[in-house]
């Protein structure tokens, strides 16, 4: 005979009335050394001490998305001491419930709707307002490629750490930290990327963890954080991970599919199946509460293993009696007593919040920024000789193509009567003249390309690093775009200098080289950082490629090469004032076409081209 949900009920209590001796939630010694001395080196310098604060609980919580319930009277509860791992299979809920418990889950869009309750040490919160207070640590590491290690915990410690903490007392908690993390070996070496070799996962993921850690958190919370690791890695961080909630910070983790040797790590776990709690407590109690419920565990087999195939292979039916004889047995009505008890305690007092503001003024945020991402800049070489060879090979073609055509104007001055350039046809303003006007837009247009293009990919790669540094108050936007562009000009500046060496002589300009260095240059430094407004508008580098051309292309229109700005309807004049190319290109031309300025003044009336040459140039009040 089947049995029914009150027998399994009764039979849960008995088999637990067994364990008596292990009550829920059960105290453990901490056995850590070195990752409680790096928690109290942080609580110390941070000056901030709530130990007593770090538990949440929460209770009924229910999410859903327009008529999908994705998370279903969720009931439970994190202490400090406890590392709790949160179990199931894909698509059961796991992360949504870990992003509303860390405030990161938008929960008042259109369609959405949450209820529950959620408290820290029974004070009641507001997910998003007491975000600031749990380090998260997202399944992608957001760290920069080009930074080692010890600089990411080194930069983070500069700009987290209250002033007070001097030079030393910083690089003795970084190298602690480093230590106990076991990231001595790999501390030197660059983080790396998809594309350039750098540190393993598992060190990215602890480097990653070991940010989080600087600022004292209440708690820690890490979307699958063993992703992509293999075994060792995987069980070195979750040995790294157990530490830290023996030192104190209750840690909560996702997990895909543990190995027992790692699931045996967990003090406790939930485990989640279709929104809801299948099991929430004790992770050496599991094999036994589903052992009650029918579904003995093989000898020698990995319990999660065994709970993740029985949640995905069993009829529905069943699950439901599962999920039943969850809510109805012991270990969850201790919990919930425990969660009432201590809301009882607060009496509803809200909890306090420490929200964490960057240590550091602006100046230091300035030159911490500037100095990683010089750092950056020159470790990039790929990047760096990618972009400097493409301004000499393009100003290789331009001065090919072009080569000589600014030239022919030397005669000008020669004779009295013939004082316009031999180079203007007598078709008007097109033949030669178009070339030499043409060399003039077409090294602005290099400039303007040359300097935007790597610039609006850099920030969409960058972005989740900067949302991470941004939300955890460590620096203001203004120094970080300011010290962007400043490390931006001189690579500017180079690239100009490299373009006119190749094209100037080649070209047989006439202006003064330098002058036409400098308004190229500030031409670029306009382009990279409207690029970078374009770059920090969207979520990702295909979207910034399929919009740079949106502010890049109608630069051109208003260049006066394809259209004088004479002849540009008025009601679109006033565009070119918010064009940076066409700006470069008049102070160009009228650097390069001085010379002929006079004549063309003194043979306005007799040459219809003079006339259309200053209407090209927007000379006589109309640039
Ligand atoms: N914005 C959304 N709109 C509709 N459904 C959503 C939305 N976000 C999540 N879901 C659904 O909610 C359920 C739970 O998603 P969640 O990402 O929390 O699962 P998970 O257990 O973390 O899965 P995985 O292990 O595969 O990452 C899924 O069925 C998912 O399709």
């Amino acid at each position: 005979m089947k049995p029914t949900t009150e027998d399994l009920s009764i039979r849960l209590r008995d088999a637990e009335d067994g364990e008596a001796d292990v009550p829920f939630p059960d105290d453990r010694e901490p056995s850590s050394g070195r990752m409680r001395q790096v928690r109290e080196c942080s609580r110390q310098l941070s000056q901030e001490d709530n130990a007593e604060d770090r538990s949440m609980e929460w209770s009924d919580l229910t999410f859903t998305i327009g008529s999908h319930r994705i998370l279903s009277n969720i009931t439970g509860m994190i202490e400090p001491g406890k590392l709790t791992g949160v179990f199931g299979p894909s698509g059961s809920g796991k992360t949504t419930l870990l992003n509303i418990l860390a405030g990161r889950q938008n929960t008042k869009a259109t369609g959405m709707s949450l209820s529950g309750q959620i408290t820290t040490a029974g004070s009641p919160v507001d997910p998003i307002s007491f975000r600031s207070n749990i380090a998260y640590v997202m399944q992608d590491d957001s760290l920069l490629p080009f930074e080692t290690p010890r600089e990411c915990l080194h930069f983070s410690a500069c700009l987290r750490l209250p002033r007070s903490v001097t030079e030393e007392q910083r690089q003795e908690f970084v190298e602690n930290l480093l230590s106990t993390l076991h990231l001595e070996r790999c501390c030197s070496t660059i983080v790396g990327s998809a594309l350039v070799k750098g540190i393993s996962g598992g060190e990215r993921k602890r480097t990653s963890v070991g940010i989080e850690l600087i600022t004292n958190p209440r708690m820690l919370f890490l979307d699958e954080p063993l992703s992509g690791l293999d075994s060792y890695a995987a069980y070195t961080l979750v040995v790294a991970l157990k530490e830290l909630a023996e030192a104190d910070v209750p840690v909560l983790c996702t997990v895909h599919q543990p190995s027992s040797e790692i699931f045996a790590k967990f003090d406790d776990v939930i485990i989640l199946h279709g929104g809801e709690v299948t099991y929430h407590g004790p992770a050496d109690h599991i094999s036994t509460h589903f052992d009650v419920l029918g579904y003995p565990c093989p000898a020698n087999f990995n319990p999660a293993d065994h709970v993740m195939f029985l949640l995905q292979k069993e009829v529905p039916e069943k699950l439901q009696v599962i999920k039943t004889s969850w809510l109805d047995c012991g270990t969850f009505k201790k919990m919930h007593d425990q969660i009432v008890s201590l809301r009882g305690r607060s009496n509803g007092h809200p909890a306090s919040s420490a929200t964490s503001h960057s240590g550091a003024g602006f100046c230091k945020q300035l030159g911490m920024l500037l100095v990683r991402e010089a750092r950056g800049t020159i470790r990039n070489k790929g990047i760096l000789f990618a972009r400097l060879g493409m301004s000499l090979f393009l100003a290789s073609l331009y001065g090919w193509l072009f080569s000589g055509s600014a030239a022919q104007g030397d005669n000008t001055h020669s004779t009295e009567k013939n004082c316009v350039p031999s180079n203007f046809s007598a078709a008007g303003c097109t033949g030669d003249f178009q070339a030499h006007f043409g060399t003039i837009v077409s090294l602005g247009i290099m400039a303007m390309m040359g300097a935007a293009q790597p610039v609006v990919l850099q920030f969409p790669q960058e972005r989740p690093v900067f949302l991470r540094e941004y939300a955890a108050h460590q620096y203001g936007v203004v120094p970080y775009f300011i010290s962007k562009t400043l490390v931006e000009m001189p690579v500017v500046m180079l690239s100009q200098i490299v373009t006119f060496i190749v094209t100037y002589w080649w070209m047989g300009l006439h202006g003064s080289v330098l002058l036409l260095v400098l308004v190229s240059w500030m031409l670029g430094i306009a382009s990279s950082s409207l690029a970078l407004l374009v770059g920090c508008g969207v979520s990702s580098a295909q979207k910034a490629i399929q919009l740079a051309p949106l502010t890049l292309i109608p630069q051109m229109l208003f260049s006066g090469l394809f259209v004088p700005v004479a002849k540009i309807p008025l009601s679109l004049r006033w565009a070119r004032y918010l064009c940076p190319l066409k700006y470069a290109i008049n102070l160009m031309t009228i650097i390069e076409f001085q010379y002929v300025k006079d004549s063309i003044d003194d043979c306005e009336q007799e040459f219809p081209q003079a006339q259309c040459m200053q209407q090209s140039l927007g000379w006589h009040g109309e640039a």
